[in-house]
């Protein structure tokens, strides 16, 4: 019996070679950016996407205060010139007067993506009643996806995760970067199990 040639039926059931992805992260915070305190922002962001994704990540982190020209400026700049593939932004998303990241990322927007800003809520409201107060929206501008997440550190596993009543927003973020024509995207199950129509779905990676 011969063996199944690289181009045959077996291979075509291989996984390919993995994808390297380029993430911004940003987190928006007066007091965060200025050194009154500590970012935790940054951090936690990192610590969920390493633990989620399977992928080669590179980050763009930028820690910026709450000045919308600023924040709409850096998210051009991470989406047009860094060419990240996906920025999630922190904090900056509730109703006080300095908290304006929401307006900053409709300044950058392409087309707005209503769903996951939705589903935050929703998921969110299963940890505090306080979960309607973010504004927090989800765009795309060229082929990125941009979504806002709440400032507190712990919002970031809260909403990306989400609940064992309410799937976290981050199971539908590789499909949709599949449509926007940017890498595919690869979870570990165990964080966050991504979600894809049969038809979009490659053969699953071992161990
Ligand atoms: N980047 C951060 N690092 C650490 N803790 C944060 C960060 N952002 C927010 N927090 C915590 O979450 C709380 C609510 O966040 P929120 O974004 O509403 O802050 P804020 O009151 O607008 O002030 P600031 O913009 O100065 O962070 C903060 O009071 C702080 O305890
Ligand atoms: N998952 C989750 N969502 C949350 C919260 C939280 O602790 N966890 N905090 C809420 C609160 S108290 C506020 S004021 C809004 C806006 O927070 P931000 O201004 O820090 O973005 O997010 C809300 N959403």
């Amino acid at each position: 019996m011969s063996e199944p040639s690289a181009s045959g039926p077996a291979a075509a059931l291989q996984p390919g070679p993995i994808e390297p992805v380029r993430i911004g992260i940003v987190s928006i915070s007066d007091r965060a950016s200025s050194g009154v305190y500590e970012d935790k922002g940054l951090p936690a962001l990192q610590d969920w996407l390493t633990a989620a994704l399977l992928n080669p990540i590179t980050f763009e982190p930028r820690l910026i205060p709450d000045e919308r020209a600023q924040i709409a400026h850096t998210l051009r700049e991470l989406v047009d010139d860094a060419r990240c593939d996906l920025v999630l932004t922190t904090g900056g998303t509730g109703p006080s007067p300095r908290d304006v990241t929401p307006e900053a990322t409709l300044d950058v927007a392409d087309r707005e993506m209503p769903g996951f800003g939705e589903q935050m809520r929703q998921i969110s409201l299963h940890f505090v009643p306080t979960a309607i107060l973010s504004r927090q929206v989800a765009v795309l501008r060229g082929r990125a996806l941009i979504i806002n997440l709440p400032g507190q550190p712990k919002a970031i596993a809260e909403t990306l995760s989400g609940h064992e009543a309410a799937s976290g927003i981050f199971a539908a973020v590789p499909y949709c970067i599949d449509l926007i024509g940017g890498p595919y995207l690869e979870t570990r199950d165990e964080v966050c199990a991504a979600f894809r129509p049969k038809t979009a779905r490659r053969p699953a990676r071992q161990g």
